[in-house]
């Protein structure tokens, strides 16, 4: 049976992030090189500036087939028909977006204690980001630092597919997939990057060649 979550390398992108760039264009490359799930992350938007900027994105994605995923803001999310929305502890709960929004296709959540991995909000979850992996100047204001270690004691406890995010690099997902991770999510790997296309097709590869070596059932 396929998975309800396919996705394997996750962009999750801001204006900010792109320094300067045109946000649509470096999101255009990344898919064109391999990026196949997209959250837009506004944190400093008015909500009508987010929604502007979700229509935009979405119209880029769309002949690609690539879904958009909406950081927070549920009134974002819904007015864009988005694919669904990621939050975290601090955010609307899961199982209130289940109930206000009955069309969310993919909704994550982030995990920052183990303990979370036995509560409702987990259980109506379609994904977990695993928050963070390693330490990020991009998101400072984590509490849980996991590592490989905590990657693997999280794989062992759930059947959720799991999404790494956390100075997620070229040089270490392939270690990360093998850990346990089905997706790895980035910012600065492709917003920053010099070409965010040929970045993208980096972090695929190194992906492929995790999956292919990981002794961890896959999802
Ligand atoms: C894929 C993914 N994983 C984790 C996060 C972090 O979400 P959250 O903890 O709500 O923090 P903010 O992104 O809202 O600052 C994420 N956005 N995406
Ligand atoms: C958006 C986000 N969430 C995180 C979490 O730990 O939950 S870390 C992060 C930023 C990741 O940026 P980079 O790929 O540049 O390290
Ligand atoms: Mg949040």
């Amino acid at each position: 049976m396929a998975s309800a979550f396919p996705y394997r390398l996750y962009l999750v992108i801001s204006e900010e992030a792109c320094q300067g760039r045109n946000f649509l264009e470096v999101a255009e490359a990344a898919v064109q090189g391999g990026v196949d799930l997209i959250q837009l992350r506004e944190k400093n938007d008015t909500t009508e500036a987010f929604l502007k900027k979700a229509l935009q994105l979405k119209e880029v994605l769309q002949p690609y087939n690539v879904p958009l995923i909406i950081n927070d803001n549920l009134e974002v999310a819904q007015k864009s028909a988005a694919a669904g929305i990621h939050v975290g502890n601090s955010d609307i709960a899961p199982t209130k977006i289940r109930t206000a929004w009955e069309s969310c296709r993919i909704l994550g959540y982030s995990i920052e204690y183990l303990e979370q991995l036995y509560n409702e909000q987990t259980y109506t979850s379609d994904y977990l980001g695993i928050s963070p992996v390693f330490d990020t100047a991009t998101k400072t204001d984590t509490i849980t630092t996991w590592g490989l270690d905590g990657i693997e004691k999280i794989r062992a406890s759930t059947q959720k597919s799991l999404v790494a995010i956390g100075h997620m690099k070229a040089s270490n997902v392939k270690k990360v997939i093998e850990a346990g991770a089905d997706c790895i999510a980035v910012v600065s790997a492709i917003c920053a990057a010099k070409n965010p296309k040929s970045a993208a097709k980096e972090l695929r590869l190194e992906i492929e060649k995790g999956l292919k070596s990981r002794t961890v059932k896959p999802n």
